[in-house]
């Protein structure tokens, strides 16, 4: 029992702003800006963003352990008001709900989705599969006049329907213009979140203050239609699916329970609920799984000899341009090391969705009130030095022992997918989604930089994920 209070070190804060500014002069990358000013403070560092209060943590023990601390599995929805509103202002969904219902639906997701296939090897092959055959007719057609294809959300489509075979039953055509539409909006509000510079995150009533110069009025545009989206795909199953009888997704097992429980007036499966779920697994799987491809597309690109490298193994063990299946993954340690490189250096959602302090608690020494918005810092565990040696250089090989095979040990460092209780429900079929994309990808064509166009650069797009600035290839046909 500690009997003193020690908060953790930080910058002087300023009154009102706290210490935005601080962190604004570091990077316009909130994950950057605070692994820098941990490097002056400490790894654990508390950090005022106008009305918020929080604690970062900056160094890989400190990440993994606050990850899977017991008094930091809460989420916190109020941080955002666009959160809030949301969720219809209650505890819905699984990525910022807490507690009970949390837990309930996060359970009953998991089951469901494995009751269908999910995660599963064999039938992940197969849904993946025949959708990454769609993609590649995609690709060819939009290769059709030279070849160059833009690689911004080339992925979403193709990545929501991978998901969307289990979760819906749907399927959707690559130039269906409603959902490219909602994809875009998704994208839209995501991408004009920004943590710790957010106005609406840093002082919440300017968002209901000034509706049009905060982006309210623009962010509820979009909520709006992504609740009707998930709200029609939900009513198009009750109206035209024997769910019932012979439920072939997660929509109809869910409507199944709704009816089973409709005379409990403390159920948790309702409408809304439904409305929730489907909206989290919407954004939760498509947008980073899309990124993560984009950004492994960008890292061929511009490492030409890593490219090269994949091709020759590919070549190697499946044949040129033919089909790779997760049957030959174990085959494949380069493909699989490059993968593992690209995971580690994309860093596609630096923060996981913000976490609180459920309870006062110590970690080490350091006291953190209950409340306290908890925010481990996933790029300072990919880019550690002590950890990697070289952390800005793109390099496989790392992640490859003297015998060719993969170090798993060295790989369970990486965080992509935050950890503990509240890790990531969908990265088993991120994993093999991105896997199969990325070896299928390169053994089909070769990616050449455009003519004429400028060195493509690493840096991301701000938001509240990281994606890669727009950027063209030149896809060439390798069969
Ligand atoms: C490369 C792709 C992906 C990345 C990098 C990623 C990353 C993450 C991260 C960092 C978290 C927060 C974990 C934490 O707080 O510790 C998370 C949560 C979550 N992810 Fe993913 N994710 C990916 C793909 C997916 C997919 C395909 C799905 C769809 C099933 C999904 C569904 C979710 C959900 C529902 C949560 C909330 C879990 C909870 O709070 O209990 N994700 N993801």
């Amino acid at each position: 029992k500690k009997n003193h209070k020690k908060y953790p070190p930080g910058p002087l804060r300023l009154p009102i702003l706290g210490n935005i500014l601080q962190i604004a002069a570091q990077s316009p990358f909130p994950s950057t800006a605070f692994l820098n000013l941990s490097k002056k403070y400490g790894e654990v560092m508390y950090l005022k963003m106008g009305m918020v209060s929080a604690v970062t943590f900056n160094s890989p023990q400190s990440v993994h352990e606050i990850l899977n601390h017991d008094k930091a599995v809460e989420r916190t929805r109020t941080m955002l008001p666009m959160i809030e509103a949301r969720m219809y202002a209650q505890n819905l969904g699984i990525i910022f709900s807490s507690s009970e219902p949390w837990q309930k639906m996060r359970r009953f997701t998991i089951r469901t989705l494995r009751d269908f296939g999910f995660g599963k090897a064999a039938s992940m092959d197969v849904v993946i599969g025949e959708e990454l055959d769609k993609f590649t007719d995609h690709l060819k057609n939009l290769m059709k006049k030279d070849g160059v294809v833009e690689v911004h959300g080339l992925f979403d489509l193709t990545l929501v329907n991978v998901l969307w075979r289990l979760v819906t039953g749907v399927n959707y055509a690559m130039d269906d213009e409603r959902i490219l539409e909602l994809l875009k909006l998704s994208n839209e509000m995501i991408q004009n979140t920004k943590f710790s510079f957010d106005s609406s995150a840093t002082f919440p009533f300017l968002w209901h203050l000034f509706p049009s110069w905060s982006g309210k009025n623009l962010q509820m545009k979009i909520i709006k239609a992504l609740h009707k989206y998930c709200r029609d795909t939900a009513e198009y199953n009750r109206k035209h699916c024997d769910y019932k009888n012979n439920p072939q997704c997660y929509v109809d097992v869910f409507l199944q329970k709704i009816d089973e429980t409709a005379n409990d007036p403390e159920t948790e499966y309702t409408d809304d609920q439904l409305v929730l779920c489907l909206l989290d697994l919407f954004q939760a799987g498509a947008e980073t799984s899309s990124k993560t491809m984009s950004f492994a597309m960008l890292y061929m690109l511009t490492h030409q000899d890593i490219q090269q490298k994949v091709q020759k193994e590919l070549d190697e063990v499946v044949g040129k341009g033919k089909e790779v299946t997760m049957e030959e993954k174990g085959r494949l340690p380069y493909t699989q090391a490059a993968v593992l490189e690209c995971l580690r250096y994309s860093v596609v959602l630096p923060f996981p969705p913000a976490r609180q302090a459920s309870d006062d608690f110590y970690f080490h020494d350091y006291f953190i009130k209950k409340g306290t918005v908890i925010m481990p810092n996933l790029e300072a565990v990919h880019f550690d030095e002590a950890l990697w040696g070289d952390p800005r250089n793109f390099r496989p090989e790392r992640f490859l022992k003297k015998d060719m095979t993969i170090d798993s040990k060295l790989a369970s460092n990486l965080v992509q997918f935050g950890g503990g209780k509240r890790v990531c429900l969908g990265q088993n079929l991120a994993e093999s989604t991105v896997f199969l994309y990325f070896a299928n990808i390169l053994s089909k064509f070769q990616l050449v930089k455009v003519a004429g166009d400028p060195e493509p650069t690493t840096v991301p797009e701000q938001g509240i994920t990281y994606s890669p600035q727009p950027f063209r290839v030149l896809f060439k046909s390798r069969a």
